[in-house]
């Protein structure tokens, strides 16, 4: 067999709004909110040889040690759904910060997916592979498409919104990791709202109007340096800023790349906050 090498570029996300609308028996939520790719990757190899097992070597020394791995457990489903017996290689290197909102563990996992099935000559249709996907996470349907949703149920309903606004993101995050599972666990009722998904948001006042995470009255009681972060954001120009998912990163909004970057420069000098000035994809 020939030795197959596949480089993915994993995009992060932000979400524009997250809505939570109900808490379901099973404990998962239902939500209404816009995903969003923006311009910020872990890179990742696939080498697909002969033998059998797989092996992860990753950056980023807590997510090294493999079997809990989301690349090694998507890597795992392809394979046994396939029904293949192959050696799979991969080596990860993280840009996306981890737990930190901003999906890169799901978009990793998609990219195995969609990657790892196509290097093996496509065995799994895609609708097994969405099913697969939501199997892993909840947000990892959401990276095997393209478009820029409204995603819905546990975030596997996906509908393609168009955002027709001109802005560019500062990504800020203050370092300290958010879980969840836990933000999720410390809604109460009053932190519930609904909303009604629009088919098109037309320029960058009525994507500012939007912003709405119910997540973040939990987040910040867990971790009071998001609130600071964002005060600083605003301070710093953005004409909107939210938490994304369940944190610690906020992101703000701005007009143009320049001014982003000067924001990013104060609050990297300031604070010695993590900031990266992204494009929406
Ligand atoms: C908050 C969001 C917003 O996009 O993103 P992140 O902050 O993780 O990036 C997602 O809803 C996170 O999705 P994901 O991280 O894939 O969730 P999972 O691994 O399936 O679940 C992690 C935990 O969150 C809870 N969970 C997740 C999704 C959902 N709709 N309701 C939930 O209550 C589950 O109970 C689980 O304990
Ligand atoms: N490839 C991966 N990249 C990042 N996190 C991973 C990965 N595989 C497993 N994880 C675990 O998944 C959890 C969520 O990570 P991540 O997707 O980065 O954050 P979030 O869900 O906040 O967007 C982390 O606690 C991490 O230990």
């Amino acid at each position: 067999m020939k030795v197959n090498c596949q480089t993915v570029y994993a995009p992060a996300k932000v979400n524009l709004c997250l809505h939570v609308e109900a808490r379901r028996d099973d404990g998962y939520h239902e939500l209404c909110m816009i995903m969003q790719k923006v311009s910020l990757y872990d890179e990742l190899t696939i080498t697909v040889s002969e033998g059998e097992g797989i092996g992860l070597v990753c950056d980023q020394v807590p997510l090294a040690d493999g079997e809990d791995n989301l690349v090694v457990r998507a890597s795992r489903l392809i394979l046994e759904e396939a029904k293949r017996s192959v050696r799979v290689d991969l080596r990860l290197v993280k840009n996306i910060p981890v737990a930190a909102g901003l999906g890169g563990g799901s978009s990793d996992a998609a990219g195995v997916l969609l990657t790892l099935n196509r290097m093996l000559g496509t065995p799994v249709a895609l609708p097994q592979l969405h099913e697969l996907a939501l199997q892993l996470g909840a947000d990892v349907p959401f990276f095997l498409q393209d478009d820029t949703v409204w995603a819905r149920g546990v975030g596997e309903r996906l509908t393609p919104v168009c955002v027709a606004a001109d802005y560019v993101l500062l990504l800020v995050n203050p370092g300290v990791p958010v879980s969840t599972a836990a933000v999720y666990q410390g809604l109460t009722q009053d932190d519930f709202s609904c909303c009604e998904p629009v088919a098109r948001i037309e320029g960058r006042q009525d994507l500012c109007r939007m912003l709405h995470n119910d997540l973040e009255r939990v987040a910040i009681s867990s971790q009071p340096v998001i609130e600071e972060v964002k005060k600083n954001v605003v301070c710093c120009g953005a004409e909107g800023v939210l938490m994304s998912g369940s944190g610690a990163t906020v992101f703000g909004v701005f007009a143009n790349k320049n001014n982003a970057d000067k924001a990013a420069e104060k609050l990297r000098c300031q604070h010695g906050w993590w900031c990266e000035v992204v494009s929406p994809l």
